[in-house]
């Protein structure tokens, strides 16, 4: 891939939004314990420029490896392979977990709330920048949000499913439904997992939602540019 430099996921979105596309953060995962492989033979790097392809706003990629089957290695090949910003999601809690997603070629790492006390989320989220990478936080309550409000991170992100479960839940969009009002600060909005065809989209985007994060349903795809194509042509005025 040539040398060009990547916006950034924040500018990505954007750019989307005025391109007239609803952002969509398409993902690469190998299996769930949910849903079990979810590849099905295609060649995940393949499949990333695959997804590239097509207007999303960027491509997420889970190395969390004992769930999810991910690895750093995926992480890296993804990045070098594909000309959009790629966030790394995983339960990255260290310093050392940071500087090694600079390294592999990330631009926004994920961290999550429930994890991380508000002292150690700023420090992680000051890391990260000071790395280049922007940092999307994660919530799946509104005690969660009311936490992290004040801190200085770049994209907010609510979660459809509780993490503690490993997907094994129900869920859908009705918790960004519930949260997307209490998220204030201008930041951008994700709503995350759990997420089935365009209706979703479109309830997310009704209700506050900037931009989509994307898996099982792009991975489940027969077609995965048609079914992005109906993502990301899912208007604003809902
Ligand atoms: O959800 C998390 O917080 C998480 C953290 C670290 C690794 C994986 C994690 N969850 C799995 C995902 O990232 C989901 O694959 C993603 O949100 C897409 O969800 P879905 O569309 O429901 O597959």
């Amino acid at each position: 891939m040539s040398q060009i430099a990547k916006p950034t996921l924040s500018e990505s979105i954007r750019q989307r939004r005025r391109e007239g596309y609803f952002p969509v953060i398409s993902e690469v995962k190998v299996r769930s314990d949910k849903e079990g492989e979810l590849l099905r033979g295609r060649d995940p790097v393949a499949l990333a420029c695959e997804m590239a392809r097509n207007p999303v706003a960027g491509i997420s990629v889970v190395t969390e490896p004992t769930h999810f089957g991910g690895s750093l290695d995926l992480l890296r090949a993804v990045a070098a392979a594909v000309p959009l910003p790629v966030l790394h999601k995983d339960f990255i809690t260290t310093e050392e977990q940071i500087e090694t997603s600079a390294a592999c070629g990330a631009a926004a790492i994920l961290l999550i709330t429930a994890m991380l006390d508000p002292a150690r989320l700023a420090r992680l989220i000051e890391v990260a920048r000071a790395c280049g990478l922007e940092s999307l936080v994660e919530a799946h309550s509104l005690a969660e949000i009311q936490q992290i409000t004040h801190l200085p991170f770049d994209l907010m992100g609510i979660n459809n499913r509780d993490i503690t479960l490993f997907e094994t839940d129900d869920n859908d969009v009705g918790n960004t439904e519930r949260l997307a009002g209490h998220c204030r600060g201008g930041r951008i909005l994700i709503s995350e997992s759990a997420i089935r065809g365009a209706e979703d989209v479109r309830r997310a985007g009704h209700c506050g939602a900037d931009a989509v994060l994307v898996g099982t349903a792009v991975l489940q795809a027969a077609d995965t540019g048609a079914f992005l194509k109906q993502l990301t042509s899912v208007g604003w005025l809902v």
